[in-house]
């Protein structure tokens, strides 16, 4: 594991060499990073997919006049996740793009997609109602599966991201090699994506800076967190100074479990540090209280149900299916949680979650008829 202290000097060279002799871009001086809010993606899992086009406008005019570069627009598991399965958008994500891109006057409008969710269709789709960057997510050691989503957005002249989720249940050298697939297939930033909100400061630090190594001299790595063990920002600090310069956040933590990385926050940090934004710092912190409050069914908490979900090391959009299990069979969410974890489920396996609930409802009964 790396020793942040000590290994210092390996990743600010990491740094130097892959970006350029710009000593103001070191990153134990001035860094340059490009933020992108997902509360109308990750926050759609919150939302329970139910954002109004009403909201969209409202978030989207605020983070794009407070200088947010990127804003990310999609249901909450990406083109095509609205579905029995996933849970149905009350407003059809293609008119969500279309209303971001329509509003936005600077930020760029980006779009999630997870083969086997989405299809090549909904890209173009995607595309053509005004999103501008094409995010691929795959499990992290699935990355083959974005091959000709990647070579298809590049076709079409999409910027491109790659997404290796749950990031924390691979070592480094093995996300390195995921990332350096998608690169191959035409991404031009691949992020480590800590999905479970299960990373730990150097474990975060140790997987950025692997995947930096591999792909850092041809394009950007980035960084995705979750607070479930309330380290969001600490996270994503330690990922900037391992060479990320793509980060996510959600204003207000707007995200899956106990949500995502607060951007608002981590803008304000990053000012204190001296690090380049373009964000104004006292503008989102207006837009979070005036607009996305208004917009959330109530605050992301750090409770029973996300800090298992950190703990154990769960995809943090599980947290409602897990949560309608447990009221429907009458059991506890966190030990569900507990046993998605042991069994290392993956997105995709959401119906297992009842499975794990029949079961701790069969041995509660066990249990009742023995005592
Ligand atoms: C589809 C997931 O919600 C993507 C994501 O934000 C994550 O893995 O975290
Ligand atoms: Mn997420």
């Amino acid at each position: 594991m790396t020793d942040i202290n000590t290994d210092i000097n390996t990743l600010a060279r990491t740094w130097s060499g892959t970006h350029g002799s710009d000593t103001e871009r070191s990153p134990w001086g001035r860094l340059d990073l490009r933020l992108t809010d997902t509360c109308l993606r990750d926050g759609s899992h919150h939302k329970r997919h139910q954002f109004t086009a009403t909201e969209c406008r409202d978030i989207v005019a605020a983070l794009d006049a407070s200088g947010v570069p990127v804003i990310e627009v999609t249901h909450g598991d990406g083109l095509g996740g609205s579905s029995f399965n996933y849970g149905f958008s009350k407003t059809w994500e293609q008119e969500l793009i279309k209303i971001a891109a329509e509003t936005a006057q600077r930020a760029k409008i980006a779009f999630l997609m997870l083969p086997g969710v989405g299809t090549k269709d909904d890209i173009r789709a995607a595309q053509d109602n005004g999103g501008q960057i094409c995010r691929i997510a795959t499990h992290c050691t699935e990355a083959d599966t974005s091959i000709q989503h990647f070579g298809l957005a590049r076709e079409l002249g999409l910027e491109t991201v790659g997404f290796l989720m749950m990031s924390h249940t691979q070592p480094p050298e093995v996300l390195a090699k995921q990332a350096r697939i998608m690169v191959d297939a035409g991404c031009q930033c691949v992020y480590v994506v800590d999905s479970a909100g299960a990373l730990i400061m150097e474990q975060t630090a140790d997987r950025v800076a692997a995947v930096v190594a591999e792909i850092g001299s041809q394009t950007d790595v980035g960084f995705h967190g979750h607070e479930n063990l309330g380290l969001g920002v600490a996270n994503t600090v330690i990922a900037a100074r391992a060479g990320a310069t793509q980060i996510d956040g959600s204003v207000r933590r707007f995200g899956a479990g106990a949500g995502n990385t607060p951007l608002e926050a981590f803008v304000g940090v990053c000012d204190k540090l001296g690090w380049t934004t373009g964000i104004d710092f006292l503008k989102i912190v207006d837009a979070s209280e005036d607009v996305i409050k208004p917009a959330m069914p109530e605050e992301c908490q750090l409770d029973r149900m996300t800090l298992m979900m950190g703990y154990a090391g769960v995809y943090s959009s599980f947290l409602k299916h897990a949560g309608n299990a447990a009221d429907r069979y009458g059991v506890s969410g966190a030990q569900i949680l507990l046993e998605a974890g042991r069994r290392k489920l993956i997105g995709g396996q959401e119906d297992q979650l009842i499975d794990i609930a029949l079961q701790l409802k069969a041995e509660q009964e066990k249990e009742a008829a023995n005592s």
